[in-house]
């Protein structure tokens, strides 16, 4: 048999998921398909990261009932789990960071399985010369590439002044890359050719078009769900369950950090001061 020489490739969702969608979990399935029908990569693992509380964001419940909801849609799945990490920092992380965060954890784990196989095998293997010279380390080979898993809507809003660095948007794109969810007729082609950075790094964008379409939004889900009209079918079950368990989604609940600037803007508008 031929040895499988693809890429291995782990997919990261960031984003509020307030609450989780069928969308969301659609958006890794498309990712997939569309990676694997390039016969270069194998998606290996799907990460979904809420982003915590400290992001105030408008109507944002707190990060435990996100995580909560986000591991119950997980269950359906057997490659897509959630990490919780970004929900449990105290402030609001950059997506940069976190995916500089996951990204470690790969390689320690990796290292990991790595060194657990050479105790197995009772022997070290030598990196190349050029790589590791004469000290003797680990040889990382298990270590897959992390790409950002988003929707054209996140593409666009690396265009908001003051919401993203420059050098965060180049680190993405540039060193790790990016599958972006597009619809037919989105304007994410556009986006990417009138921007000099993300042109630049084109090669590292994955667009894929999602020909069933499907215009699930949490926002439209909370506003259903204040108004006592059905969401059936547009989440998980006992996503749903939970939702109603918890009495989740009030106007009450829509009214939080209603007066307060997203952690991002506040963030980068403070450091152009
Ligand atoms: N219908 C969709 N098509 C493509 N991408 C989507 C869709 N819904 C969500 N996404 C993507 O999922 C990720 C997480 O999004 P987010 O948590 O903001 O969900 P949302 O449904 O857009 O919520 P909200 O309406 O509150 O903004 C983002 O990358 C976003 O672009
Ligand atoms: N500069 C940044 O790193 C930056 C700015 C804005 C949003 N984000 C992230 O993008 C995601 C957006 O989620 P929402 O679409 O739900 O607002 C969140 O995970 C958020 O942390 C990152
Ligand atoms: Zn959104």
């Amino acid at each position: 048999m031929e040895p499988d020489t693809r890429t291995e490739v782990v997919l990261l969702a960031c984003g509020s998921f307030n609450p989780i969608t069928n969308m969301h979990m659609r958006l890794f399935e498309l990712a997939r398909d569309h990676l694997h029908e390039t016969g270069k990569y194998k998606v290996v693992k799907g990460i979904i990261s809420p982003v915590g509380d400290g992001y105030q964001k408008k109507g944002l419940i707190e990060a435990y009932h996100r995580v909560a909801m986000a591991v119950l849609a997980s269950e359906s799945s057997n490659w897509v789990k959630v990490d919780p990490w970004e929900s449990e920092q105290e402030e609001w992380v950059e997506t940069a960071k976190v995916v500089r965060h996951l990204h470690e954890e790969l390689r320690m784990s990796g290292q990991c399985k790595d060194e657990a196989d050479h105790v197995k095998k009772g022997k070290k293997r030598k990196l190349g010369a050029s790589e590791g010279g004469e000290s003797e380390k680990l040889l990382n080979t298990a270590v897959p590439e992390l790409k950002l898993l988003c929707g054209a809507d996140l593409l666009e809003s690396f265009g908001t002044p003051n919401l993203w660095k420059e050098e965060d948007i180049a680190e993405i794109v540039g060193k790790y890359g990016l599958v972006c969810v597009t619809r037919s007729g989105s304007d994410a082609q556009r986006f990417i050719y009138q921007s000099d950075l993300l042109w630049k790094h084109k090669k590292n964008i994955h667009l894929v078009n999602e020909w069933i379409t499907n215009d699930i939004s949490a926002t439209r889900i909370r506003r259903a769900l204040r108004r006592a009209q059905s969401v059936k079918y547009l989440l998980p079950e006992p996503v749903l369950d939970y939702i109603q368990s918890h009495n989740l989604y009030s106007p009450d609940s829509e009214e939080k950090n209603a007066d307060v600037i997203l952690a991002p803007l506040q963030k980068h508008a403070n450091l152009s001061k």
